[in-house]
């Protein structure tokens, strides 16, 4: 669709961000309980390191995180008074206030002549002198805490045009830091406290105009849809831009962009009138790991399952969402002195806010029938009222009696949000991918350990074999050295035996000559003795 020309807000032109644009989409708007005091109660679970929502009901609970029912937690209301314009301390100089503050009873009186009053009691009365920070800290820190632990939780800012929304969530105080409003302070605490290693931070920034969601970090997307999941309720906008920030002056960036690219008007009212609902989604993705007291069984979405047994650390991973709400102001027509294009933009921004107010009173009154489905506004904010969010919505009004009527019916609203009660949960689901990447790294390591011992076995067993070689060498040699010597040792054994054998015959040989001699020697003595003999003779 085509939008007018408008001017932004706070003047500024819309601006390309330095940072890349990472485009997704966004899950549900949920969110969890709250309490605007300081020191209120948080819901029971979100004590760090203790057991989450689903944990309660046990075992059977832990599937995915979303069957389980909650813990209550009511919609919590503070007022905020803005303080007489240049207009009104002119027009109202003679007339009192339509509304008297008593901060300390959070109550407020609302005239309805010199002599008769109403008074209502509200979550937190916040005066015309309450700082910037002191709102804050009452009516959205604790939301902003609740999500860092893990629940979703919405800021939302809802009264008559020019009573002061967009400067209770929206400013961005660049000249004087005190006037930052929730939406900058929320952030910085949020930077403060994740770890940019371990979890991630995504911001979208929309505005819902005449009934079209648009992107306001990308203009052009500006007929986005919003997708309900059937089962879980969980709100999506495929297609929208998603942030990922990782310091404050990047979100800066991103406001002003968003800031440019909002429909503003000047109307007779506001100056700056804010002409559709803005909304910041802040998600907050955070890795966790519990320890289990039981054994238990994780079953994933595809049906299989895997069975952890006591001790194990499960990773587990909480995806919170933060939705501030900037809300479009409601007025009178006849007031405002819309006109054309205007007038159009004012009933549709009235009808969208009648439609929220339908939804609160049914809820407030507990009818069986909420009629989320009548307008964008109250599917988007479906787990903010009624859901699984933790609320906290400030109504804004202002001083002058001639808006008593205006005034009245915003009160009237915060009063019935006050009686609407959600069912916070802990955005807690396992982290099946981190579970993955552990278990195959686990794998991973026990292979290479395995192969580690078949490789020590392998060479083990080749050393072995190299030993067992090395004494056969060893063995033969000696073997062989043995034989050597036996057979030089048996040759000279023969050698000296023939020598023998030989001296031996030399030796018979010698005899026998010596005998032959030694008988012709008697010979010749016989024969010499018989010639004596017979010359004697
Ligand atoms: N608490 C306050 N203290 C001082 N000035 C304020 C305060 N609240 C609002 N104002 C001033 O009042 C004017 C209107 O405020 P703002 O634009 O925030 O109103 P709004 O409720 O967002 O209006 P709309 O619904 O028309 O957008 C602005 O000039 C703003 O600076």
């Amino acid at each position: 669709m085509a939008f007018a020309s408008h001017n932004s807000k706070n003047g500024l032109h819309a601006s390309r961000l330095d940072r890349p644009l990472s485009v997704n989409s966004m899950k549900s708007l949920a969110s969890s309980p709250t309490a605007l005091t300081p020191t209120s109660t948080r819901p029971k679970s979100a004590a760090p390191g203790s057991s989450s929502v689903q944990r309660r009901n046990g075992t059977g609970a832990q599937k995915s995180g979303k069957d389980d029912s909650g813990v209550s937690g009511r919609v919590r209301v503070a007022v905020r008074l803005r303080p007489r314009n240049a207009e009104e301390l002119a027009a109202d100089a003679d007339f009192a206030d339509c509304v008297e503050l008593l901060p300390e009873l959070k109550r407020l009186k609302l005239r309805k002549n010199n002599w008769d009053c109403e008074t209502y009691q509200f979550d937190e009365v916040l005066t015309e002198t309450a700082s910037q920070k002191r709102v804050y800290e009452v009516v959205a820190k604790p939301v902003v805490e609740s999500v860092l632990e893990g629940y979703n939780g919405t800021v939302m800012a809802y009264g008559q045009t020019g009573t002061g929304k967009t400067f209770t969530l929206g400013r961005l105080g660049e000249e004087d830091c005190a006037d930052r409003g929730i939406m900058v302070r929320a952030m910085e605490d949020i930077l403060a406290d994740i770890s940019p290693e371990h979890d991630t931070l995504t911001v979208s920034y929309l505005q819902l105009y005449m009934e079209t969601v648009q992107d306001l970090l990308a203009p052009e997307r500006d007929n986005i849809a919003i997708v309900e999941d059937p089962k879980t309720g969980d709100v999506s906008l495929p297609g929208t831009t998603l942030v990922e920030l990782k310091d404050q002056k990047s979100f800066l960036e991103l406001l002003q962009t968003g800031e440019a690219n909002r429909f503003a008007s000047n109307t007779k009212l506001n100056t700056e009138s804010s002409r559709s609902h803005a909304l910041l989604l802040v998600n907050v993705k955070r890795s966790a790991k519990n320890k289990q007291e039981k054994d238990f069984v994780i079953h994933n979405e595809n049906g299989n399952s895997v069975h952890v047994s006591k001790g194990h650390r499960v990773p587990t991973i909480r995806k919170s969402k933060l939705l501030i709400v900037d809300l479009a102001g409601s007025e009178r027509v006849d007031k405002s002195g819309s006109e054309g294009h205007q007038l159009e933009e004012a009933k549709a921004i009235n009808l969208s806010l009648t439609s929220l107010g339908k939804c609160i009173n049914a809820l407030a009154e507990n009818s069986p029938h909420v009629p989320t489905r009548d307008s964008k506004l109250t599917r988007l904010l479906r787990d903010s009222f009624g859901g699984t969010a933790r609320t906290s919505l400030i109504i804004t009004i202002g001083p002058s009696p001639r808006h008593r009527g205006e005034t009245s019916s915003t009160i009237l609203f915060g009063q019935r949000a006050m009686k609407v009660e959600n069912m916070v949960k802990l955005k807690e689901e396992f982290d099946y991918k981190s579970l993955c990447r552990r278990l195959e790294a686990e794998l991973d390591k026990l292979i290479a350990d395995n192969e580690r011992q078949a490789q020590a076995i392998f060479d083990g067993e080749e050393d072995m074999e190299r030993k067992l070689e090395e004494a056969g060498t060893r063995v033969a040699e000696a073997e062989s050295k043995v034989a050597a010597a036996l057979e030089v040792i048996s040759k000279e054994k023969q050698r000296q035996q023939k020598e023998l054998v030989e001296m031996m015959q030399n030796l018979q040989i010698e005899r026998a000559h010596r005998e032959r001699l030694e008988l012709e020697l008697r010979e010749n003595v016989q024969d010499l003795q018989d010639k004596k003999k017979a010359r004697l003779t």
